[in-house]
């Protein structure tokens, strides 16, 4: 039972204050984490993960900031963009040299190609898979240490709807499990049928953290807490 909890988060990229202030606890289950364009979410992220360092305030992992996780594969899984994969590797490949990499066993490859449904194109390379497969391999590289965190930047993205299905049932097993899984998205109402609670930021701020059943209507309330017209 692992807690994400941002305190004072801010990040300026000179003049442009991408987040500010940000303070809030992400607790087992599923949390949408939702803003407009430019919110400032993937900055958040991103800083949680130990890639894009805070102007100020900390962002921490069961207590401990990422850098400070002895074994961060373990503790936190993220998918960010699923564009880098190298064309020429199959998905077994590199969920091999994944795991290699960060000391995760072997075995694990198995058990996540399975997770994500692509054990059948798992022998294929990369370059022939469609963006829903790319998604797929992502989220298995994610899953691979096992980790109680799981930090998903629009993992919806390009999958089908029977895709998007899969990811619901997928994403609500993971957080019944007792695992911390946040999932950036700008798909409203993927986040209503999944989320237990949301955090809606706009311009860099928190607009609100709540059980997403306590909210009138999703899409109001966003439209309403980000400046939008309801
Ligand atoms: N490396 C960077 N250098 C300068 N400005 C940046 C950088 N990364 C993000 N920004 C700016 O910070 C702000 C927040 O961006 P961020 O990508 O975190 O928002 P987001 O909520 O993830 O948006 P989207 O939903 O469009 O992906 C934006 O104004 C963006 O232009």
């Amino acid at each position: 039972m692992t807690d994400v909890v941002l305190q004072g988060l801010t990040k300026r990229f000179g003049a442009v204050p991408a987040v500010r202030n940000l303070t809030c606890t992400m607790t087992p289950g599923v949390t949408g984490f939702l803003g407009p364009n430019g919110a400032g979410k993937t900055t958040t992220l991103r800083m949680l993960l130990g890639l894009v360092r805070p102007t100020a305030g900390t962002a921490t992992v069961g207590g401990r900031r990422y850098a400070d996780l002895p074994q961060p594969r373990r503790v936190v899984g993220a998918l960010l963009d699923s564009t880098g994969f190298h064309p020429g590797r199959t998905g077994r490949q590199h969920l091999r040299i994944s795991a290699d990499q960060s000391g995760l066993p072997a075995a694990r490859v198995a058990t996540v190609l399975d997770q994500v449904d692509l054990g059948g194109a798992a022998d294929r390379r990369v370059r022939g898979y469609s963006l829903g497969m790319r998604q797929r391999l992502g989220l298995a590289t994610a899953l691979l240490g096992d980790p109680e965190v799981l930090v998903l930047d629009e993992p919806a993205n390009g999958l089908d709807p029977a895709g998007m299905a899969w990811l619901r049932g997928l994403l609500r097993d993971l957080g019944a499990e007792g695992r911390t899984v946040i999932i950036s998205s700008h798909v409203l109402a993927e986040v209503r049928q999944t989320a237990d609670r949301v955090v809606i930021v706009g311009e860099g701020t928190l607009r609100h953290t709540g059980p997403l059943d306590e909210m009138a209507g999703l899409e109001e309330e966003f439209l309403r807490l980000t400046g939008g017209v309801a």
